[in-house]
């Protein structure tokens, strides 16, 4: 029997994409002239198979996870800041809260691993994996039944979503923009160096050792990369790995996905190498300031929508981006032609 994440998300719809490019070159505007908001609803309508693309029923889930790696030193923050935020996610207080609520949008709060157990709160569901990840520096992340166990995390969050049309996934871990470079490292063959940035707020010479850091998991790790499931299991995180299943699920179901930061994008690279039939389904919010950030991006030919030197995850960049795409959906489905308005049409 097949795995589940191996399931092919359906293919966009060519004749709607056609149909949504002719319904764009007749809206009272200059061909092309809104830019790359007409590749959003054009992708969207060939995704969705409609003439009216919609992002109206969106949901933000934030997995946390922790990473035995911080016993390297890697970041600027100590473990228990996972937990606590988790706490801060849920009681409203986080950037991602805040998104959130004001603009009305369904969020939930996924605890998939986090090393600080966190007491019963009404808001956050409570699915750890394991008290955090193992070293990757000195052995496997995690072992073959939690990784596939963390996909399932995020699958059942897709799965109980209702009916969505809008997936964005956030995360909280310390330490796992050490995870992140590792994965950007093994996808896109580059070095360490182009790939570790700040994360938190390390200095120039926690830089350096986080790449050193990086390289020497990659000496231990790289030859027994077989797939992009095992990539997971050696250098990957619970909330990482759910990540990654919820954005399969999410194409599977035909939910489009609009990806985060620096970490959500490892994690979707490294859903793409699992199963590469997502990725029509994947939108991009931003770049960010993680130098690796931009060469992930370009390694799948992706062309975010904002940059703002963002560097704090928790789905912020995403949740950013939201008005965004509403916005070309709505420029799509509302806009008058000129036919309709009575504009004259120019000879382009
Ligand atoms: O999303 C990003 O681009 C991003 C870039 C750097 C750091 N972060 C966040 O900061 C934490 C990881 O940083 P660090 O230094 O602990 O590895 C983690 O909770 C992420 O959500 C997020
Ligand atoms: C305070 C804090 C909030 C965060 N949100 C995402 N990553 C984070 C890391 C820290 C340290």
């Amino acid at each position: 029997m097949s795995e589940w994440y191996l399931a092919e998300a359906p293919a966009p719809d060519e004749e709607h994409r056609q149909r949504a490019q002719q319904h764009q070159d007749n809206l009272t505007k200059p061909k092309g002239s809104l830019g790359r908001l007409e590749d959003v609803a054009i992708q969207l309508a060939a995704l969705q198979g409609t003439s009216t693309p919609r992002v109206n029923k969106p949901l933000i889930a934030v997995f946390a996870g922790d990473h035995g790696v911080t016993a390297e030193g890697v970041s600027a923050y100590p473990q228990t800041v996972t937990a606590e935020m988790v706490r801060n996610f849920a009681s409203g207080g986080a950037a991602i809260s805040v998104l959130a609520r004001s603009m009305g949008v369904p969020f939930q709060v996924v605890n998939a691993g986090t090393v600080y157990a966190i007491e019963d709160l009404d808001n956050v569901l409570d699915r750890r994996v394991a008290a955090g990840t193992q070293n990757m520096c000195v052995t496997e992340a995690m072992t073959l039944e939690q990784c596939l166990e963390a996909f399932i995390v995020g699958r059942d969050i897709i799965d109980e979503a209702g009916d969505i049309n809008l997936f964005i996934g956030g995360e909280m871990g310390i330490g796992n923009s050490t995870a992140a470079a590792a994965l950007a490292v093994a996808h896109t063959r580059l070095s360490a160096n182009a790939m570790v940035g700040r994360g938190t707020g390390i200095s120039d010479q926690g830089m350096a050792k986080k790449a050193a850091v990086v390289t020497r998991a990659m000496s231990r790790h790289l030859p027994h990369m077989k797939n992009g499931v095992e990539t997971l299991r050696r250098i990957g995180g619970f909330e990482i790995n759910a990540l990654a299943g919820a954005y399969i699920r999410a194409a599977q179901k035909g939910i489009a996905v609009l990806v985060d930061g620096y970490i959500c994008s490892a994690a979707a690279m490294s859903a793409v190498k699992i199963n590469p039939s997502i990725r029509p389904w994947l939108f991009f919010s931003h770049c960010g300031a993680e130098p690796g950030h931009s060469r992930l991006l370009n390694k799948m030919d992706a062309v975010p929508l904002l940059e703002l030197d963002l560097r704090l995850g928790e789905g912020s960049g995403a949740a950013l981006a939201l008005p965004i795409m509403n916005a070309a959906c709505l420029l799509h489905n509302e806009m008058a032609s000129f036919e309709q308005a009575g504009v004259s049409r120019g000879n382009d």
